[in-house]
């Protein structure tokens, strides 16, 4: 293929151990992640330039642990503002792991374009020996610069594997499959720098999304309790003096919440203070709200406690009405 009818991709770098480095190539665990610079990562894959005309940009250079709502809101308004243009077919984000999911799932509600968004990563730094990084990059530009991966949202791609950014989670702490949907499963495979899709989500998401970030300074603050037996309202009444407008409850099972704890969620409701009843479980989901329970709780269906927390900030900037908010958990 001659140069000029190669895709054009952006890749956007916000650290990460994809970027991260270590004093030797058998440090696995102890480096500093968010060192590398975009320049660095794309001149550890030269094969790039086979697949698309590349150009990048540095948005930060952090470990992901520490993201903030203002960087996802620069994050995208800079793919809405790349997507928009005609001479953008594609972006791919480098971002650490830890909170990759939830970056993706912002994005997925927030962008609003068709194009392919891609998020990668790497689980060994960019030093160490066998390191996973530059064959996720390639991967992720490849993808990016694929026509099938239009209209899937926001996708999450590591280890060969491509997975939508509602259902996708980092799912091991250390290995390098540690991304993964255990019941909904993946969308494809990228195989010798091709994507394979197999499936396609349901839900709602990025040029189909009703929410529309105009100048946002921040997000409405929610938290997320997790909750255990012989839990108290202690956390919930802490939530509630900081200022949250929502709280992401992570139940035991079904939904479960430990007495106490639900009556200072169901105060704090009463207060104005949205509450989502999601479940620490990881699979299944929680439907209805606790029985004996006259309250407005949201049910958060399969999503997870971290992505229901960003629906429910996102769903915040819009209405405080629990009947709508109730309806985005149903369709996004
Ligand atoms: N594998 C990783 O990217 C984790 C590195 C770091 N904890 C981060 O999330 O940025």
């Amino acid at each position: 293929m001659s140069k000029e009818k190669l895709p054009r991709i952006t890749i956007l770098a916000v650290g990460g151990t994809i970027a991260g480095k270590g004093a030797d190539s058998t440090q696995i665990t102890q480096y500093q992640a968010g060192v590398l610079t975009i320049e660095a990562l794309i001149k550890a894959v030269p094969q790039v330039s086979d697949l698309a005309e590349v150009s990048g940009y540095q948005i930060a250079n952090i470990a992901s642990y520490a993201t903030t709502d203002q960087l996802w809101l620069k994050l995208a308004m800079k793919v809405n503002e790349l997507l928009s243009q005609s001479h953008c077919d594609g972006v791919v984000i480098t971002h650490g792991t830890d909170t990759l999911e939830e970056t993706a799932y912002f994005l997925h509600l927030t962008v609003k374009s068709h194009k392919p968004v891609v998020m990668v990563g790497a689980m060994r730094p960019a030093t160490a020996l066998s390191a996973d990084g530059p064959l996720n990059l390639y991967n992720g530009v490849a993808l990016a610069a694929s026509d099938v991966a239009r209209g899937h949202g926001v996708l999450i791609s590591l280890n060969g594997r491509i997975g939508s950014a509602r259902e996708t989670s980092k799912l091991h702490t250390t290995a390098i499959d540690a991304f993964g949907s255990p019941e909904a499963g993946l969308l494809g495979y990228m195989v010798d720098g091709r994507p394979h899709f197999y499936y396609k989500s349901l839900r709602k998401h990025t040029a189909e999304s009703e929410f529309v970030l105009f100048d946002l300074p921040q997000l409405p603050r929610v938290d997320i309790l997790f909750g255990h037996s012989q839990d108290t309202r202690d956390l919930v009444d802490a939530a509630v003096a900081a200022g949250a407008e929502g709280i992401v409850h992570a139940g035991t099972g079904n939904g479960g919440i430990f007495p106490l704890t639900r009556q200072g969620l169901q105060d704090a409701n009463e207060q104005g203070v949205m509450v989502v009843s999601t479940s620490r479980i990881g699979n299944g989901l929680v439907t209805t709200k606790p029985v004996d329970l006259e309250s407005d709780f949201i049910a958060s269906g399969n999503l997870t406690p971290q992505k229901s927390r960003i629906l429910l900030q996102l769903g915040l900037t819009k209405t405080h009405r629990s009947t709508e908010i109730q309806r985005m958990f149903e369709i996004y």
